[in-house]
């Protein structure tokens, strides 16, 4: 797609999908905010942003299964940064909602991916592209499906297939509950 500045991805753009979550505080506030800070962003042009949706916490096996649910939500950009620069500003916005790090998996006010930049595929630990888990996580590729209907996951295929091949516990919520919006 190259429809230029107010449609697709411009010829020195790329377009990338991001993934937010969030399961303390505020947690719908915090994910506006920090799609609001995301479009604020030098050198980035939010192209579409999905419905949040709520579900449980997916920890690694043995942890507390007391955490709070998440509130999850997708967004598609267009941007002239590199990867590195991308992974830099997001995280610098998780930074500025008090996110911080020190369980793999812990509850967190805010949490950014990068899902995809481009079809670049990457093993780099500090930034795995596309990301290493999101064909496994219906909290991602439910609320992608709602703004990018033909996405495909580099690698893995289209997100409608991938979705549809998740087990049914782990559908997700639109949230909202009376929204009118479901997700399978
Ligand atoms: N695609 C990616 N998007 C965001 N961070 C990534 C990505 N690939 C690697 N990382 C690295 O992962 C590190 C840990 O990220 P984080 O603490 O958000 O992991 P997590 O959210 O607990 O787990 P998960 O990656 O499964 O969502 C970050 O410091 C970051 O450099
Ligand atoms: N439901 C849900 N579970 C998670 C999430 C998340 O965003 N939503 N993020 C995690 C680590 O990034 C771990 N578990």
């Amino acid at each position: 797609m190259n429809a230029g500045p107010r449609g697709g991805v411009a010829s020195a753009e790329t377009h990338s999908v991001l993934a937010l979550g969030s399961n303390l505080g505020n947690r719908a506030e915090q994910i506006a905010t920090a799609i609001a800070e995301i479009a604020d962003t030098d050198g980035i042009r939010l192209t579409a942003a999905s419905k949040l949706v709520e579900s449980t916490a997916v920890k690694p096996a043995g942890t507390d299964d007391q955490a709070p649910r998440y509130l999850n939500a997708v967004v598609s950009i267009a941007t002239t940064l590199d990867a590195d620069a991308l992974l830099h500003a997001i995280n610098a916005i998780e930074a500025d909602h008090g996110r911080t790090r020190d369980e793999r998996w812990g509850d967190r006010t805010l949490d950014i991916d990068v899902i995809t930049f481009g079809d670049v595929s990457s093993d780099d630990a500090r930034l795995t592209l596309p990301h290493p888990r999101a064909a496994e996580r219906a909290f991602v590729l439910a609320p992608w499906l709602e703004i990018e209907p033909d996405a495909v996951l580099p690698g893995r295929g289209r997100i409608d297939a991938l979705l549809a091949a998740l087990p049914p516990a782990d559908a997700v919520a639109v949230w909202p509950a009376d929204s009118g919006w479901t997700t399978r």
